[in-house]
């Protein structure tokens, strides 16, 4: 497995940084820097094989949505999700009940990585407590069948199922994580978790006030 440790050295805490800088005083989500660290979260998943790359295109693809739409004509509504949701909505640009006109809205492709961030707070949530006997494809799938897995296809499923399995032991996911001593891994994801949690509860409820959580 080819992995760029130098990379990831730097990569890892900028994005736990990135997600940290995600939230506003007021609450408000920040496109640009959920977007961030999902590039990060991307370029770490790429590191750890060839495996992952039909995950890490979809994820790529969704990110580049969301990016194009910062940076379209109308990029100043997309600041935070606070003001894209009502952009968007105000203006009849998402497919409410089945897909239509608006396949690359940016609620329905938020929606995709914010079901995603479930699944990594559950995951990391996971490797945070877990023990040296602990089997990293185990709580990948764990957290996949307790969030995200419901929201996707049987072929889906069945080729996450499988990926999972190629992922590395837990002391190597440590070690390519590159924090320091297993201490201070748990350390650095007790102190990110809660961040993490926080944006996806916003996200969650300001979705589920607009009733947007089962966008096609
Ligand atoms: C501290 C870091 C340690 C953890 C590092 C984790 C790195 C994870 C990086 C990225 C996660 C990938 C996010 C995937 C987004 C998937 C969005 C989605 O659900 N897309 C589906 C629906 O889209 P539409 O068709 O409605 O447009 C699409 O069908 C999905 C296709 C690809 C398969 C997605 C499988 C997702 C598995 C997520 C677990 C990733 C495991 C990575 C292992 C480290």
């Amino acid at each position: 497995m080819a992995v760029a440790l130098e990379d990831l050295k730097f990569t890892l805490q900028e994005v736990l940084d990135t997600f940290k800088s995600c939230l506003s005083e007021h609450k408000e989500v920040f496109l640009e820097h959920y977007v961030a660290g999902w590039r990060g979260l991307v370029r770490f998943m790429n590191c750890l094989g060839s495996v992952f790359s039909f995950i890490s295109k979809d994820a790529v693809n969704k990110i580049q949505i969301l990016v194009n739409h910062l940076n379209g004509e109308n990029g100043d509504h997309y600041i935070t999700v606070q003001s894209m949701v009502k952009y968007e909505l105000d203006s009849q640009l998402v497919d409410l009940t089945k897909r239509g006109s608006f396949p690359e809205s940016g609620c329905r492709t938020l929606l995709r990585l914010h079901r995603a961030l479930r699944w990594l707070e559950l995951f990391l949530e996971r490797l945070r407590t877990s023990t040296e006997d602990s089997n990293t494809s185990v709580m990948c799938s764990e957290a996949y069948n307790e969030s995200l897995s419901q929201h996707h296809a049987w072929i889906i499923r069945k080729a996450a199922g499988t990926a999972f399995w190629a992922l590395p032991g837990r002391a190597t996911f440590f070690d390519v994580m590159n924090v320091g001593s297993p201490e201070q891994v748990m350390a650095v994801l007790g102190d990110a978790l809660p961040l993490i949690s926080e944006v996806y509860q916003v996200t969650e409820d300001l979705y589920a006030q607009n009733n947007i959580l089962e966008l096609p």
